[in-house]
């Protein structure tokens, strides 16, 4: 996840490829519910890993669920042995469900009904949020339930329930607080009709009809075939019985999905790729929000779909104005939003009213970024009428603000596809955590652009000048990927050391060979691993320094090193620290630093750096081999060190680290196309 200020999207022209989308959290919990209460066991395929799935899967286990392995592995299934449809007599446990509201409510009622001796506790907020409703319901039956501090609120006690007194009446629960309360009566209840059915009813309008469809969907498979009266009343058969499916995979998040259909809706494919295939969603998937791919192919997508996977492709092109009533996916329609942008003609989405009160005012802030990027908006109380730019030169370098809201970072991210070429900010790009935490690694995994628009900044100069420090912080600034070069050179002399080869310039060629058959990992925390060995300290002593800069200055080392640096340039963007990033290796880099500093300052500088990592130094070897190495670097005859011709010159002998990483983010923010005022 980018954590940070803002990041700069470079103008992207084609995607294709597979991405994996995260599983839904909605039916992640339930299935995980619906095997617990069931005969058998239950393997799950692409369980979510978050916060609420682990409480749950917790609870499970205190009431006697076997779970294996313990918790959700990446590419692993999960296998839930159920608890057959009732808990052994006296269980006791007290259960944390920190505010996982998918956990505490479906639980609350199965254990209510179930019966035992049950604590159900949470988080403050989980305190805050209204439960009275399912326990009023619940209590219909005959079950035991106290409010342990506010009445209608958790934390929860639960006892053993006594139906004797319970009637074949309906059980009655409201619809127009939380779907969760209806759909956790709909999971607890079949518990109790082996021998009658069972009916609830809805009092009030129900709202979120999607979410209870799913939950309808899920029981189905568990072997519970629902009745549903026109969703205000819904019939569980007597004799209903949870059975296990045996195997059962969990949906991706269909809003999730939106983004990468309209991605392939509107980019030109990646030469040598046939579109966007998303995995872990398809047509027939039960989540509502899987309707925008007809929304989509409206515009003018290409969808072809099977289990599991859709493969999304530019149709008509440029896309299809719409005039769409959007009220069946709230969610997913604000991608449409960003799609007009693409289109032929003025897009209206209507009965939107809803926009009004999610995350923030969802149809006022898709007008104003819209405006921003040049398209002409017009809003009202439940719709939104988007023109697009009426040409290339119409659009305008945005950036974008996100009103900590999750789905305009993420629809956003499209308009970098615009024909202007231009970059496109999303501010505080965290605020994707919510459902999609790696929204931006999975877009830049799909997407490509050719390497001359992915920004490279240089950051050059002699040993010691604070060059690895300013550039490692700027990379971190602006979420870009760091190349260390001088790390090449030192794992070069320190191959070559190893192998017995003498670093002389006869040795050149082999040198070359040995270091391009060499396998080199740069971790994302900044480790340098050779052929799997971790070599991020050996690399790093003086003498390390002093072999890199004699097989630094042999042409054969320098050329076979180029395609490994080149490499580095990857999406979002690129710091390059160095000797000769600026004049050879990324000649047109859009911003090139020259970083000095006095060769006291610099000696001084490496000296307590060294100590700092537990290394040897010496005051006055230092000075003398930092002279040694300027030497050999600045008249070497291949690439030796020098600044380049529009190279910005900064000493930093006197001022802090932070000082120059501001300058240099100074520098970088007067070469962007963006207003000052949303600098970071
Ligand atoms: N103003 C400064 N700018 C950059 N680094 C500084 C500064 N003052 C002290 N240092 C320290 O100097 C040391 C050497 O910096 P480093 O980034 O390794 O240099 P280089 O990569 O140019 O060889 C680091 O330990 C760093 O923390
Ligand atoms: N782009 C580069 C980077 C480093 N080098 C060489 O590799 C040596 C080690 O680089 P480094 O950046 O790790 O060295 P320090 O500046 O940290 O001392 C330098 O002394 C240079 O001789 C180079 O020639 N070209």
């Amino acid at each position: 996840m980018y954590r940070t200020a803002f990041l700069d999207l470079p103008a992207l022209a084609t995607a294709g490829g597979t991405v994996s989308l995260p599983g839904s959290k909605s039916i992640s919990n339930r299935v995980l519910l619906l095997a617990a209460l069931s005969q058998g066991t239950t393997t799950i395929q692409d369980l979510l890993d978050s916060d609420d799935t682990r409480v749950m899967l917790a609870g499970l286990k205190q009431l006697g669920c076997t779970i294996t392995p313990d918790a959700v592995t990446p590419g692993q299934p999960i296998a839930v042995t159920g608890i057959g449809g009732r808990l052994p007599a006296g269980t006791a446990a007290t259960l944390f469900l920190g505010n996982a509201g998918t956990a505490m409510r479906p639980l609350t009622a199965a254990l209510a009904v179930l019966g035992g001796n049950f604590e159900m506790t949470g988080v403050p907020r989980m305190y805050e949020r209204p439960i009275g409703d399912l326990v009023d319901a619940l209590r219909q039956l005959g079950c035991q339930i106290d409010y342990l501090k506010d009445a209608g609120f958790p934390p929860l006690k639960i006892g053993q329930p006594d139906f004797s007194a319970w009637s074949d009446a309906p059980i009655q629960v409201r619809g127009d607080v939380s779907s969760q309360f209806l759909t956790a009566l709909l999971m607890a209840l079949p518990l109790q009709a082996a021998d009658k059915a069972i009916t609830i009813e809805v009092v009030g309008e129900l709202i979120s009809k999607p979410y209870i469809h799913i939950t309808l969907e899920l029981l189905a498979r568990f072997g519970i075939q629902v009745h549903n009266e026109n969703w205000q009343r819904f019939v569980i058969p007597a004799g209903s019985r949870y059975q296990s499916p045996g195997a059962i995979h969990v949906e991706a998040d269909a809003s999730s999905a939106s983004y990468f259909i309209a991605l392939g809706a509107l980019a030109a494919a990646t030469p040598g790729q046939t579109g966007v295939r998303i995995l872990g969603v398809g047509k027939d998937s039960i989540q509502g929000d899987i309707r925008f791919v007809e929304a989509a192919q409206a515009m003018g997508a290409q969808v072809e779909s099977g289990p599991n996977w859709l493969q999304v492709g530019r149709g008509t092109w440029p896309l299809k104005a719409i005039d769409l009533d959007c009220n069946h996916i709230p969610d997913a329609a604000m991608t449409l939003g960003v799609m007009a942008l693409y289109a032929d003609g003025t897009t209206t989405l209507r009965n939107i009213a809803s926009w009004r009160v999610k995350e923030t005012d969802r149809i006022a802030a898709m007008a104003c970024e819209l405006r921003k990027l040049g398209a002409t908006v017009e809003e009202g109380a439940d719709y939104i009428r988007i023109t697009p730019p009426a040409s290339a030169t119409g659009w305008k370098a945005a950036s974008i603000h996100t009103y900590d809201d999750h789905r305009v970072a993420m629809c956003f991210a499209l308009a970098a596809f615009n024909p202007a070429g231009l970059p496109v900010r999303i501010e505080d790009p965290q605020c994707v955590g919510k459902t999609f935490p790696d929204f931006f690694e999975s877009l830049f995994a799909v997407c490509d652009t050719p390497a001359q628009q992915i920004p490279v900044i240089c950051i050059d100069g002699p040993s010691g000048s604070g060059k690895g420090t300013v550039a490692a912080q700027v990379a971190e600034r602006l979420g870009y990927r760091l190349l260390d070069s001088g790390a090449l050179y030192r794992i070069t002399g320190l191959v070559a050391t190893r192998a017995g080869m003498a670093l002389e310039a006869t040795n050149a060629e082999r040198i070359a060979a040995l270091i391009a058959a060499q396998q080199l990992e740069f971790t994302s925390d900044q480790r340098v691993l050779v052929n799997g060995e971790d070599v991020s300290l050996a690399i790093r002593t003086e003498e390390a320094g002093m072999n890199a800069s004699k097989v630094s200055a042999f042409p054969a080392v320098r050329s076979a090193l180029v395609g490994v640096q080149h490499a580095f340039r990857a999406l979002p963007g690129l710091v390059a620290d160095g000797r000769d990033m600026g004049t050879v290796i990324f000649p047109h880099a859009p911003l090139k630093v020259y970083l000095t500093a006095s060769v006291q300052c610099r000696a001084e500088r490496r000296y307590k750096q060294l100590i700092s990592k537990g290394l040897p130094a010496n005051m006055q070897a230092l000075f003398a081999d930092l002279e040694a190495r300027d030497a050999r670097d600045m008249h070497r005859a291949a690439a030796p060190l020098k600044p380049a011709e529009d190279a910005l010159q900064l000493d930093n002998s006197t001022g802090t680290a932070e000082e120059a990483v501001q300058q240099v983010m100074d520098w970088w923010a007067a070469r962007q196309p963006f207003a000052p005022a949303a600098q970071g």
